[in-house]
């Protein structure tokens, strides 16, 4: 259990999305023949709130659901694995919930096709974000899908200044998503806008190169730039490569994948960052939020789905303890 348990605390808050997925339930079969599909919340940041309250952290959410069956699947299911949900308000102007379609070709050809067009959860305005519910949070996690228009964009701005203003750490979950975004050049001016103001920032190397609008960036060059501003920790993922953490006093830790029967790729990223965060709220050495992270997402990617699939404690440790990593 969490120090802020029943203390009116949030361990973290998460904002952005919460939507619905539908994970094909044929295995290795392309789209266009696939029939059946089981129904899980989704959503990077609901998935990683999910996460981290499955590990024992009190989250909490900000963020919009369609008034709708879906919405109150969704609400519903975040408040019973433990999730404050008194910040997610209900869209009134008939914006619907954004589903995510995935297809499990094999276990390395996964694809998500994604239907978000008019979704509530880009229509969360700044006037529905609350300095009351940021200031009760020890991080507040920004998932950098929400800065992709407005007024959603304006309300995580919003959500950044506050936590600033209160001493509540900011972590930015990069989660570039090619769609909704309009050009490179937009993407860069808000990842970078929001990277600037983070105590910590997540993301895979492609998505840091969307941040500084070039390509094959070095990770030197993206360190140097963000321990420039605010960041203290920046972590940089490479897939099964394994991934990085470096610090701003200079300190570098790498940790290796752990091998996996691995049934789809997606959603390792989300139950990295919840891992790897509860890791971190536990008092625990970067190197080893790494291998909780990395443990975390190794038991999700040979799992269905990218939040009922979320691992306990144990499971994590049981895993560091036992597994084998990838490309020792
Ligand atoms: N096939 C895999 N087998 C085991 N672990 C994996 C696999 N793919 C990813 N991971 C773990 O998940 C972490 C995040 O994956 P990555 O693909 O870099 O992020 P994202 O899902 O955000 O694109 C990696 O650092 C690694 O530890
Ligand atoms: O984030 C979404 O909208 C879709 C997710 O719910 C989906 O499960 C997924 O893509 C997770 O992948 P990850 O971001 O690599 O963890």
């Amino acid at each position: 259990m969490s120090s802020a348990a029943n203390s009116g605390k949030f361990d973290l808050i998460a904002i952005g999305r919460a939507c619905i997925d539908l994970n094909a339930t044929e295995y290795n079969r392309p789209m266009e023949e696939t029939m059946s599909f089981t129904k899980y919340v989704g959503g990077s940041p609901a998935n990683i709130a999910i996460g981290s309250a499955k590990l024992g952290l009190k989250a909490g959410f900000i963020g919009k659901l369609a008034d709708d069956q879906h919405g109150r699947f969704i609400r519903n299911y975040m408040e019973k694995a433990g999730i404050d949900v008194s910040g997610m308000v209900v869209d009134t102007e008939g914006h619907k919930t954004g589903l995510a379609f995935t297809e499990i070709k094999s276990p390395e050809e996964c694809s998500i096709l994604m239907y978000r067009d008019n979704v509530a959860d880009l229509y969360l305005r700044p006037d529905e974000v609350h300095e009351d519910y940021i200031k009760r949070a020890g991080m507040l996690i920004v998932s950098g899908t929400a800065l992709a228009q407005s007024p959603s964009r304006e309300a995580v701005l919003k959500a950044v200044q506050l936590a600033k203003k209160n001493a509540v750490k900011v972590v930015f979950e990069l989660d570039y998503r090619p769609y909704t975004w309009k050009t490179a050049e937009e993407t860069s001016v808000y990842y970078a806008l929001v990277a600037e103001q983070s105590d910590i920032v997540i993301g895979t190397r492609d998505e840091y190169d969307m941040m500084e609008n070039a390509e094959g960036g070095s990770n030197d060059r993206t360190i140097n730039y963000l321990f420039s501003h605010s960041a203290q920790t920046v972590v940089i993922k490479h897939g099964v490569e394994g991934s990085y953490a470096y610090t701003k006093d200079g300190q570098t830790f790498r940790a290796h994948a752990y091998k996996t029967n691995v049934l789809k790729t997606f959603g390792a990223g989300d139950s990295y960052a919840s891992a790897f965060l509860y890791a971190l709220v536990q008092g625990k050495d970067l190197e080893t939020a790494l291998k909780y992270g990395s443990a975390s997402a190794s038991i999700v990617v040979s799992r269905h789905s990218s939040s009922d699939a979320m691992p306990g404690v144990d499971e994590i440790e049981d895993l560091i303890a036992k597994q084998p990593v990838l490309h020792s």
